[in-house]
């Protein structure tokens, strides 16, 4: 099969792609080490399909390749879906993933909030150049702790404790992260699509 360039700007992520996929049949690049400047798309989408589909189509159109882009976040039922699509900015558009977890423990004190319920939400987009892409959604339920625990992975990673689960996904690690993650989900997904694209 042809190669797939990933197309993200957080080295988290590209990490994450590489692990779930390494083994499988599709073979992935980093978009930002294929082309000389990769230039972020602006996320101007309301939701997480919009704004993965806008990344997929953007970049495989701008570099003519076929890419695959996810958008996702962290929705908080005790405050009413934030920080969701908001995710990496939460705090102000440095992303600083010390800030967003600072604001969300910040609110969620503020509030008093007994439910600490929430879920990790990705939406997976694939596109060839021109085209329109194709998507995969998946979730992964959890609580937010009261402090940060653990130092692994990225993002919200420090404080979200999966359902199931007594350790934060910081804590638990990769091995056990790629097996569970809304990214494996929206992936596995996405790999039937392609190999059923591939076939049929
Ligand atoms: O848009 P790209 O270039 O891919 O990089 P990004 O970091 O801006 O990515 P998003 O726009 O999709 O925002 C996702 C944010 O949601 C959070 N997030 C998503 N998946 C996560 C995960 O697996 N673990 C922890 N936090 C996650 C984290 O704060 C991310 O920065
Ligand atoms: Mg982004």
């Amino acid at each position: 099969m042809k190669t797939i360039y990933v197309a993200t700007t957080n080295k988290g992520k590209i990490k994450e792609f590489e692990q779930i996929l390494s083994g499988l049949s599709i073979k992935i690049e980093s978009l930002q080490d294929h082309v000389a400047n990769m230039e972020d798309v602006e996320e101007t989408g309301e939701t997480f399909e919009e704004n993965a589909v806008l990344k997929a189509e953007t970049y495989a159109t701008r570099h003519n390749l076929p890419v695959i882009a996810d958008d996702s976040g962290l929705e908080i039922n005790a405050l009413n879906g934030e920080p969701g699509v908001y995710s990496a900015r939460y705090a102000g558009e440095e992303k600083s993933d010390d800030a967003n977890i600072e604001k969300v423990l910040a609110k969620l004190d503020e509030k008093k909030a007994d439910d600490r319920s929430a879920a990790f939400v990705c939406v997976m987009a694939y596109a060839e150049p021109g085209e329109e892409a194709l998507t995969t959604k998946g979730k992964c339920h959890g609580t937010i702790t009261n402090e940060r625990q653990g130092s692994e992975g990225f993002g919200y990673d420090p404080i979200f404790k999966p359902t199931g689960y007594s350790q934060t996904l910081s804590e638990l690690g990769p091995s056990v992260k790629n097996e569970i993650s809304h990214r494996r989900m929206a992936l596995n997904d996405m790999v039937n699509v392609l190999t059923e694209k591939v076939s049929g």
